[in-house]
């Protein structure tokens, strides 16, 4: 069976390179062939794979420069039943695209809101007074300056080669280490060992303790949270969903004990599962 992986699009995406190695990845370890899917957003990538019309997206949470993708934390609330089966930590290069031939001559420049915000030293530096437009992924800001010589697009190097747009400056990111957390959301799951899991709770009332409670379950039994944030729940004014990462899995009592006792102090809970994180390097994206 072919798996199909949706992602952020049109192709060139950080998204598409993430799905990239993780396809590769499968064919590596599990004999598995992969069919990649575009969508046009980060929330219709993972609407397709919870109606089943992929088997797996591939979505951003976390850059080490920008924090959460909150599109991505917003929609996996939303949704029921999405598990995640893998994680693909990416490094992140960002170049600066124009047909122009100069960066003198640059009225505006177009990205994704993230890859612009990656970048936004850079841009206070070096293009003071353009116009920044979002687009939705950064491979559509290429497709928009093609008829423009003084619009730029911030991408990945990659994209150059598929687009034939020349990169005028490369490494415009404003950290070198600069990378993104993404996941591999499915419904299906393959029971894993993994290193980490992800869920997300709201609590019963805004009064004291109400968030102690649920972080003493961890304390308690000395597990420790990597990530501890919060987005609204959307209803009413401070009124929050939080979401944590727990290392450990499932096969450890300890951390099943700690989950089961969470239920009694939390009023929505959603556990997203247990997963095991695949580092890339810059060397390895020579190779997708
Ligand atoms: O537009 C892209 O290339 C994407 O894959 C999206 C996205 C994001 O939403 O965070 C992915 C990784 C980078 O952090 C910048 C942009």
């Amino acid at each position: 069976m072919v798996i199909s992986i949706g992602h952020l699009g049109p192709v060139g995406t950080n998204a598409e390179t993430a799905a990239l190695a993780y396809a590769h990845w499968l064919e590596e370890n599990q004999a598995k062939a992969s069919l990649l899917c575009p969508y046009p957003s980060i929330a219709q990538t993972l609407h397709s794979v919870a109606r089943g019309d992929t088997n797996k997206a591939v979505v951003p949470v976390e850059n080490s420069t920008e924090g959460s993708v909150a599109i991505t934390l917003d929609t996996l609330w939303q949704l029921d039943r999405l598990k995640i089966q893998q994680e693909v930590v990416l490094p992140i290069i960002h170049a600066f695209f124009s047909r122009g031939t100069s960066l003198n001559g640059i009225k505006t420049v177009y990205s994704h809101p993230q890859a612009l915000a990656q970048c936004q030293r850079w841009l206070q530096q070096n293009l003071p007074n353009v116009a920044l437009i979002p687009t939705n992924s950064t491979t559509e800001a290429l497709q928009k300056i093609s008829l423009e010589p003084t619009a730029g697009a911030i991408a990945a190097p990659r994209a150059a080669k598929l687009y034939h747009v020349p990169i005028l400056v490369n490494h415009i990111n404003d950290y070198p280490d600069n990378c993104t957390r993404f996941w591999v959301m499915t419904l299906n799951p393959t029971p894993t060992v993994g290193s980490r899991i992800s869920l997300a709770f709201s609590v019963p009332a805004n009064i004291p303790g109400s968030l102690m409670k649920p972080l003493q379950v961890f304390a308690q039994r000395n597990i420790n949270l990597s990530r501890i944030e919060s987005r609204p729940t959307k209803r009413s004014l401070g009124e929050y969903v939080f979401y944590l990462d727990v290392e450990g899995n499932h096969e450890d009592p300890n951390i099943n004990d700690a989950l089961n006792d969470l239920t009694s102090h939390t009023e929505v809970i959603k556990i997203y599962g247990s997963y095991p994180v695949l580092f890339l390097k810059e060397t390895d994206l020579e190779q997708l």
